[in-house]
């Protein structure tokens, strides 16, 4: 459980956990190439120790050499042994789908579980070109949710138009297109993050990135790397939003990752009138990384939609909690994937910061928040959702009485030390 209540103007210089969508790949690719892999900085959240778990079912040794140091001892593709029990996802969406690209072109034959969340997660967006590749998947309902089972063997290249902005999609065709004959080609209607695009290269892999296209050549090795991991933009995020729920406050997140194609809450907080300043100091595996600092007196609500939604598409919970304290309605549009995250985003945001008293109301791609409410304190739940968990922490920071969070341990999946960190500002 967590509890929060209102704040006096803060300032604050801090760091936050790795990012978890370069520490998985960290992980896998790793786990794919010949020879060692060291990671720095990598993120020690559940979802990415259920990452080194699968792999080390797949005969792949992982060394903790501390929290956030990890060895891996790659076995290319053709060392992945055979796992005598089934593969556990725990709660994480990027380590199902990108292990499904992974496994569907490897002669082993595994079974994926989850939580109750995965189970609830739709799988046929990968199991559907998968299978267009020649992958052998099943499944309950004929693929489309956990259990799925996996029987690798020889894929084809496959030229796909993804009908939605899925890095996850994208990745998962990427890493099965790299054991494919002939090319693999993924087009996207809008780009989502490209981490596999800018990592994949520091392991010696070729691909042509075009806009939203991304092509790649069949039967390339990968070979270990260095990799350093940023901070998480996306839990940066929490901490930012700290700031402008408390006007008059700045912080300042130092070596955070600035990829373009995650910073679209960068964007949305200055259409709202913060003040933003960043900088970036370094390039770490393709990675701008750098310092982002945050202040404001006002803010007003925005129209946030279009390209700029896959680009800030986990900060949407905290975007929300933040626009009931702007002048003005902010209005949420082609968010759709939303619900099918951990939660059904759209849902629990609103039904959640509606018990603070928010007036905001569910559409069917997004939401509308009407600005400039008082919250009040309440009793709040994560719902088993991490990105809920601290949105409804960070409300806290604005509201008339206290907060409370229940079923905060969630918010491990991608921020430990979460609770320590805001109770310092
Ligand atoms: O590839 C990734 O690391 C991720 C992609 C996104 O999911 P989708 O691909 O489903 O949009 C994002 O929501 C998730 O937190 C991490
Ligand atoms: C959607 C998320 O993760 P995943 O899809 O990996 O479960 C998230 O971290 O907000």
């Amino acid at each position: 459980m967590i509890r929060t209540s209102q704040r006096k103007p803060f300032r604050a210089t801090l760091t936050v956990p790795g990012d978890k969508s370069i520490s998985h790949r960290s992980i896998m690719f790793g786990a794919i190439a010949n020879g060692i892999t060291e990671v720095e900085g990598f993120l020690p959240g559940a979802d990415c120790l259920s990452t080194i778990r699968c792999f080390g079912q797949l005969g792949v040794e992982i060394e903790r050499l501390s929290e956030t140091s990890v060895r891996v001892h790659g076995r290319g593709f053709a060392g992945l042994a055979e796992p005598v029990y089934p593969l556990d996802v725990g709660n994480s969406g990027t380590t199902i789908r990108l292990m499904l690209g992974i496994l569907s072109g490897v002669p082993i034959f595994s079974t994926l579980i989850g939580d109750e969340s995965i189970a609830r997660r739709p799988m046929k967006r990968v199991v559907e070109p998968l299978r267009k590749m020649g992958a052998r998947i099943d499944g309950r309902q004929d693929g489309r949710f956990t259990p799925l089972s996996v029987r690798g063997g020889r894929l084809q290249g496959l030229t796909y138009e993804s009908p939605i902005a899925s890095a996850q999609v994208k990745s998962c065709l990427l890493l099965a297109g790299l054991n494919a004959e002939g090319y693999t080609i993924v087009r996207e209607p809008y780009q989502s993050r490209n981490h596999t695009e800018c990592m994949l290269p520091a392991f010696g892999v070729e691909l042509e990135t075009q806009g939203a296209e991304v092509k790649i050549k069949g039967g390339q090795e990968l070979t270990g790397t260095r990799v350093r991991v940023p901070g998480d933009i996306s839990s940066a995020a929490f901490v930012l939003a700290a700031a402008l729920m408390v006007p008059g406050s700045q912080v300042t997140v130092e070596q955070v990752g600035l990829n373009p194609t995650r910073t679209g809450i960068l964007d949305a907080f200055r259409m709202m009138g913060a003040e933003v300043q960043v900088e970036v100091t370094d390039h770490w595996c393709n990675e701008p990384v750098g310092n982002v600092t945050i202040a404001c007196e006002e803010l007003r609500g925005v129209e946030i939609k279009g390209e700029l939604i896959p680009r800030l598409i986990d900060e949407i919970p905290i975007l929300a909690v933040v626009a009931t304290q702007a002048r003005g309605r902010t209005v949420i549009k082609d968010a759709q994937e939303l619900k099918v995250k951990e939660t059904d985003r759209i849902a629990t945001t609103a039904q959640e910061l509606r018990k603070l008293g928010a007036i905001i109301e569910e559409t069917e791609d997004g939401m509308i928040i009407e600005g400039g409410t008082q919250l009040t304190g309440g009793s709040c739940h994560s719902h088993g959702d991490h990105r809920i968990g601290m949105a409804m922490a960070i409300a806290g920071f604005a509201a008339s009485g206290e907060v409370v969070v229940e079923g905060a341990e969630a918010i491990d999946v991608s921020f430990p030390g979460f609770a320590r960190l805001i109770s310092q500002l």
